[in-house]
């Protein structure tokens, strides 16, 4: 492509060098350059992108999207001064690909909790419904049927264009993707089309990158902000800062809620193993999911649909046999009628809505024993809050590893522990191995009794020093409760 086309409606601040040549690709890593690429340099948060300019025109670069151009320019290369080269990199991945997102209906869906599962369902029902659909989840990435594997919930912005890209080619009418709010801050969906914004909820997590919760808020507002007045806003009336979002957005506002009036409105008759009854939009439906907080997943979705033109009836009957995300609040009952439950909540807020949802479905006498860790380089404030939840919410708690990443297990076990008050330490133990927590859950639980296994879901590895070790919470768990039946 013509490097003039790709700089469609880019302001450029200055600009050394020619437009009318061909370029070849766009990347913003210095070991991922072919002949003719265009290098974007990002001022990372462990690195500088401007470091590498050097090494990319030795490697074939031939033209440079920066912040600040070099004191020493080549002749042969174009340098293209931007105030934001992540802005830039939004936008002209965008022109490169020829704006994919606007040939498709793209929703993003955003929120602390529940992304994953109303992304996933979406996704499912509209298959179901009988449409060609993309998925860009954190689980995993989805073309109609093909599998593609997820690096990150929301990737970059050329791996977005291009899979959105591929999503046109396959005929996808519709894409339901998550908007992280490292996504928005990074710029990686600057650029994108989309039809509408999904908003769930938002609670403690991410403090280490935001900083303050006002600033998490903002992050998850911007989406909106940036929303055309051609898409809809759907937010979560119930959640305190559901209307914060839709503040200055030029999108149709809608709502929906438990507790309260709104556009969308549901109320949960029964909650049990077997699934949620709700009176939903003033129709009696039965749900395969479990838990409370899934009547505002499915209300979302519900709404979601509605809002995309489908016929009521037709989204209802549809969704009441569709199940869940994989990971999500996946239960076993062993021969020893043992409940064990693999869940991905890894915030303060989706323990306890996971453990209170428990709480409500139990029938009395069992003991609720939780396994639970905190990952490793991630917000280190949600450790103590997360141990503490799990410990107010059980009768047995083992405070574990998760994915360590760069940092030390058994330190990150102490910082949980500060967390449990002096009287719920009788019931806490630690294992930092988490195997052999595990193993030790199965060995305590009595018949009856549930266990929740708390923060990995779907993942299949462990991550330590930067290398994934295969780990399978759902496998070992099957496997433990097997072993002593
Ligand atoms: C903190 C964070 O989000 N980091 C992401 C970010 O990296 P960064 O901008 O900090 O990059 P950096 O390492 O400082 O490097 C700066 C620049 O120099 C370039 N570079 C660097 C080295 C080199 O040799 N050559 C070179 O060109 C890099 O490509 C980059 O452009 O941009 C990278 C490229 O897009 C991401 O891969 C990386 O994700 C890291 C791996 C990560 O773990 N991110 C997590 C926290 C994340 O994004 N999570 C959210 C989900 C959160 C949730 O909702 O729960 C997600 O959307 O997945
Ligand atoms: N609507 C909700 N409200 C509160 N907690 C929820 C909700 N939906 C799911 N959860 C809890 O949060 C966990 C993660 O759910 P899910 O994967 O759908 O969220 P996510 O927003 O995609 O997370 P991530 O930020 O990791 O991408 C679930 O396993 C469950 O414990
Ligand atoms: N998207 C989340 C996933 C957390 C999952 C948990 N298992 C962990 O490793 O902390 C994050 O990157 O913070
Ligand atoms: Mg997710």
């Amino acid at each position: 492509m013509q490097l003039q086309d790709v700089l469609y409606g880019i302001a450029i601040t200055n600009l050394v060098g020619v437009t009318n040549r061909e370029v070849t690709a766009l990347t913003f890593d210095s070991r991922q350059i072919i002949k003719d690429a265009v290098f974007f340099a990002i001022k990372g948060s462990l690195s500088d992108g401007h470091k590498y300019i050097a090494d990319t025109i030795n490697a074939g670069a031939s033209v440079v999207v920066c912040e600040q151009i070099p004191e020493l320019t080549q002749a042969e290369v174009t340098y293209i001064q931007v105030e934001n080269t992540s802005v830039a990199l939004g936008a002209m991945t965008a022109n490169f690909y020829h704006n994919p997102s606007s040939k498709l209906k793209l929703i993003g869906i955003t929120g602390t909790n529940g992304k994953t599962t109303i992304a996933t369902i979406l996704f499912k029902l509209f298959r179901e419904l009988g449409f060609s659909v993309g998925l860009i989840s954190t689980v995993q990435n989805h073309i109609n049927d093909t599998i593609i594997p997820a690096t990150h919930t929301t990737p970059n912005p050329v791996a977005l264009n291009e899979l959105l890209q591929d999503m046109v080619d396959g005929g996808c009418e519709y894409c339901f993707m998550e908007v992280s709010s490292h996504a928005v801050v990074q710029h990686r969906i600057e650029g994108l089309t989309f039809a509408g914004g999904v908003f769930s909820n938002i609670t403690h997590d991410h403090l280490d990158f935001h900083k303050t919760f006002d600033n998490y808020i903002k992050a998850k507002k911007t989406f909106f902000d940036g929303l055309p007045a051609t898409a809809f806003a759907l937010t979560n009336l119930d959640d305190r800062n559901g209307m914060v979002m839709l503040q200055n957005t030029r999108a149709t506002k809608q709502t929906y809620a438990l507790k309260q009036l709104a556009d969308f409105k549901a109320k949960v008759v029964e909650n049990s193993f077997n699934g949620l009854h709700l009176d939903i939009d003033h129709s009696d439906v039965f749900f395969k999911l479990v838990g409370s907080f899934n009547a505002y997943n499915l209300l979302a979705v519900y709404g979601t649909a509605v809002l995309l033109g489908q016929d009521k009836l037709a989204v209802l009957t549809a969704l009441s046999n569709l199940t869940g995300a994989e990971g999500r609040f996946d239960y076993i009952t062993s021969s020893q009628n043992i409940i064990g439950i693999v869940d991905y909540a890894h915030t303060p807020d989706a323990v306890q809505n996971v453990l209170s949802t428990i709480q409500d479905i139990r029938k009395g006498t069992e003991q609720v024993i939780t396994i639970i860790g905190c990952g490793g380089d991630r917000d280190k404030t949600k450790r103590p809050v997360m141990a503490q939840v799990a410990c107010d919410w059980s009768d047995k708690v083992i405070l574990t590893s998760d994915n360590p990443r760069s940092e030390n297990p058994q330190t990150i076990v102490e910082e949980m522990e500060k967390g449990v008050s002096p009287t719920n330490k009788r019931k806490t133990l630690s294992i930092v191995d988490r195997r052999e927590a595990i193993k030790t859950a199965c060995h305590l639980a009595r018949p009856g009794d549930i266990i929740l296994l708390a923060g990995k879901g779907h993942e299949k590895y462990q991550e330590i020093n930067g290398v994934r070790y295969h780990f399978d919470d759902k496998e070992i768990l099957t496997e433990q409760l097997n072993l002593i039946s």
